[in-house]
């Protein structure tokens, strides 16, 4: 019998749908243990708003993982600062936030838990409280101390990963290096291999300009350095690097058909195709990290707060993909 991994989940914004998904998923069967980090009152709160079961244990580091019994959850406690109410963020419950995911990353780089599964936070509340944050992406990647890692979403059919993250469009351009295009292309290839088994991955690279800059009629970025960049990698690494192609066009079946992986230049590139492909049944995953993170790929979904209409597809298909990436991993 294979033995249960053990995948922490945070329940994110304590005023969204995250602790909403966290407790339906609750109810369902499943092999491995989930752990949650989030505050024991918001849980038990949320739960009789629901009218859902839920009975919580602290963790127990010491005891082995088990399988996940319905209606029931492990706990690493945290408390709020204030009273959550759905829909409504507080800046005063940032530090709790912030606090889940410190948890987690220190839990996931003692090799306590087998993956970290994070919940929906709100990148501008964060902010608003003084507390610089850009992304879990960015987050997990500092913490770690790894100079540089891929945000990749996938769905059925479709994987998009992202050259550049969470930064203004209007810096887009110059963050397109050379150096973070051959950094973000070896992270790529490396954990394609190691996490996808694919020994020779096929990536389509977008170009940054419309119609991948036209020769250079509608922009250079093409052909000072995403070109160039291409040109040496292939030379060096074992992968089949398709581009700069221009990205319009890029999301058609007969080329994703024949590729493994999308890489978009920027976030709203490569995204907004992934999400009308499979928003609710897709995941965020970073590459490049010391350990398994995965994410649901909606946000706060503050709109439907309270409301009991969160649909739990995204993080269920989550859970069933970190699930399959830690078996992965063990069998490397
Ligand atoms: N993994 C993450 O932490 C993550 C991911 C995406 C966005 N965000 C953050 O979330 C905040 C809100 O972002 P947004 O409004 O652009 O996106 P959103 O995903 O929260 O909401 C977009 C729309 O989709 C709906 N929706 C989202 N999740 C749903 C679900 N599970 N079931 C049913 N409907 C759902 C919402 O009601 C809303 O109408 C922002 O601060 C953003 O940065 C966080
Ligand atoms: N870019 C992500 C998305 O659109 O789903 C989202 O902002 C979450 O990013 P992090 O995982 O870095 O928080």
């Amino acid at each position: 019998m294979i033995k249960p991994a053990r995948i922490l989940i945070t329940a994110g914004e304590p005023a969204g749908i995250g602790p909403e998904i966290v407790i339906k998923l609750a109810q369902l069967e499943h092999s491995d243990q989930l752990l949650v980090c989030a505050s024991p009152t918001l849980l038990k709160e949320t739960a009789q708003q629901l009218q859902l079961p839920l009975t919580l244990s602290e963790f127990d580091p010491a005891q082995a993982p088990s399988a996940h019994q319905k209606a029931h959850l492990w706990v690493v406690p945290v408390e709020l600062q204030a009273p959550a109410v759905a829909g409504s963020l507080n800046q005063a419950n940032s530090a709790y936030v912030i606090k889940t995911l410190k948890i987690a990353h220190q839990l996931a780089s003692e090799n306590r838990v087998d993956a970290i599964l994070t919940g929906p936070v709100h990148k501008g509340i964060i902010n608003q409280a003084g507390l610089s944050f850009t992304g879990h992406t960015e987050f997990f990647a500092e913490k770690s101390q790894v100079s540089k890692v891929v945000m990749m979403l996938a769905t059925e059919g479709l994987r998009v990963a992202l050259a550049t993250t969470h930064l203004p469009l209007k810096a887009v351009p110059d963050a397109i290096t050379p150096q973070l295009l051959n950094q973000v292309i070896r992270i790529l290839i490396q954990d394609l291999q190691s996490k996808f088994a694919l020994e020779r991955p096929k990536i389509l690279v977008c170009g940054l300009n419309p119609h991948a800059g036209e020769d250079g009629h509608l922009g250079s970025e093409e052909i000072e350095t995403i070109i160039p960049t291409l040109e040496r990698l292939r030379a060096e690494v074992n992968a089949e690097l398709i581009g700069p192609v221009p990205a319009d066009t890029a999301f058609q079946p007969k080329f994703l058909q024949q590729v493994d992986t999308v890489l978009a230049m920027y976030h709203d590139q490569g995204l907004p195709t992934l999400k009308y492909k499979g928003f609710g049944k897709a995941i965020n995953l970073t590459l490049g990290l010391p350990y398994i993170r995965t994410s649901v790929d909606h946000g706060t979904g503050l709109d439907i707060a309270g409301k009991n209409l969160a649909d739990i597809g995204s993080m269920q298909y989550a859970l069933q993909f970190t699930q399959q990436l830690i078996r992965n991993s063990k069998s490397n």
